[in-house]
């Protein structure tokens, strides 16, 4: 099996540089892609490694030399412009991030790996515009996989969201599971994750990110779903919203414990208002909208822990976007159902999941002759069993955008 980057030498967009294992994860909203873009290493770079590895806290024991460096590079698209990331793909030469599959019937084939749906519906695009075939990984597996490595390898990567204050959590490798993993995207899956490889989809909704996206689109006339997030900012859901002192004259209902601010009924008051819909804000309705979506996932994903014991939530999907309201009601329906016992958590990496685990899918194949079992940014990891390391230092906030975090290739 050949990784098509190391059979040749043509250049891509950036210079200096070659593309090597290109995955890709295509759901119903959103098409996301990781690749790794290599730069060839120079004895000239020696000093400049030499301090790199030392900021990233490499051992002084560790004599090793850097193989390769480069970045790992994330990017999206909205799956109905797949035309877009095709471009992309064919403008980047990211298609020599594929591999020859010998050992199959033509060996001219170039395959790339690629999970979620999309993986399936688009296969004959894939093939007709780009000459790729899609070599289909499980969805459901790659979410795990991606979700395990960054909580195992990514320094502060989970971190607890209430009251306005972020808390990062110290992962613990030994004491990772079980854990729920909730993936908002389109639609919700939810996981019960029980080690490396070991799980079980135990629950989803059809009311996810798709409905916000979908509902608030139509609702507002917003024409994209940072202007619908942003507008949430500003709204107020109480105009909307019918609440338990909305029915009981302005009182608590303090014997079953629903305080009058609770909300009763999402878009309630819109039963009585006589109102048409031109006559609310935008703003409001997204924030209703906004709160109606997250407050249902983050009850039905703590029933499906109370159901299993699971006391650790881990919210991932592009529905999230590290969004401040939305993470802050999560985590209080989480903290209200079940009475402070378990806890929401989210992942700053939130929404390549899927895909990072179409690109772990490839550690067994073949980089520079090496073989590359982990990718690992330097805290507080453990040397890989196969002995090659790469170790990745995180800028700081790629998570929300469009970005790059370089990796470095250490063989021993
Ligand atoms: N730029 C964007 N355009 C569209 N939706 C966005 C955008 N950013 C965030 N979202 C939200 O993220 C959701 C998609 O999340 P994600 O990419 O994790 O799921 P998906 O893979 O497309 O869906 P599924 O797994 O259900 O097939 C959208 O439904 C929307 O709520
Ligand atoms: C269909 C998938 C798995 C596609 O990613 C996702 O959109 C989903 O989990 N939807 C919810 C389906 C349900 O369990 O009701």
């Amino acid at each position: 099996m050949d990784l098509l980057a190391d059979v040749s030498n043509q250049q891509n967009s950036e210079p200096g540089s070659q593309i090597s294992h290109l995955a890709l994860d295509i759901g119903g909203s959103l098409i996301k892609l990781v690749y790794f873009s290599r730069n060839n290493v120079s004895r000239r770079d020696d000093d400049e490694q030499k301090s790199r590895k030392e900021s990233l806290g490499v051992l002084q024991s560790d004599t090793s030399q850097p193989v390769l460096e480069g970045r790992l590079h994330f990017a999206k698209f909205e799956t109905s412009k797949i035309n877009d990331c095709l471009d992309f793909i064919h403008s980047k030469k990211l298609r020599l991030g594929g591999f020859r599959d010998h050992a199959a019937a033509s060996s001219d084939k170039i395959f790339i790996k690629a999970t979620g749906g999309g993986a399936y519906k688009f296969a004959d695009l894939f093939k007709e515009k780009l000459e790729i075939s899609l070599d289909k990984e499980d969805e459901m597996n790659c979410l795990v996989t991606g979700a395990n490595f960054l909580l195992k390898a990514v320094h502060q990567e989970a971190f607890t969201y209430l009251d306005g204050q972020k808390e990062f959590v110290q992962i613990d490798h030994n004491d990772l599971y079980p854990y729920l993993l909730v993936n908002i995207g389109s639609g919700v899956s939810m996981i019960k994750v029980d080690g490396d490889g070991k799980f079980e989809r135990v629950s989803g909704t059809n009311l996810g990110g798709g409905t916000f996206w979908g509902l608030g689109r139509l609702l507002t006339k917003c024409k994209n779903f940072d202007e619908l997030l942003e507008l949430s900012h500003q709204g107020n859901n109480r105009v909307i919203d019918m609440l338990v002192g909305d029915i009981y004259g302005g009182t608590d209902y303090a014997k079953v414990g629903l305080s009058a601010t609770t909300i009763a009924s999402s878009f309630g008051k819109a039963i009585s208002d006589n109102k048409e819909l031109e006559e609310y804000k935008p703003e409001d309705i997204s924030r209703s909208l906004l709160r109606m979506i997250s407050n249902n996932i983050g009850q039905i994903s703590y029933l499906n822990a109370l159901r299993f014991g699971l006391k650790r939530i881990f919210f991932a999907g592009f529905f999230i976007r590290g969004h401040a309201y939305t993470m802050d009601t999560i985590s209080v329906a989480v903290h209200f159902w079940s009475k402070g016992e378990a806890k929401a958590m989210f992942l700053r990496h939130e929404g390549f999941l899927g895909a990072l685990g179409a690109f772990m899918s490839y550690e067994k194949q073949s980089l520079d002759g090496l073989m590359v079992h982990k990718i690992m940014q330097r805290f507080p990891i453990s040397v890989s069993s196969a002995g090659d390391k790469i170790y990745c230092s995180l800028n700081s906030d790629w998570n929300l955008n469009d970005d790059s975090i370089q990796c470095s290739v250490y063989g021993t």
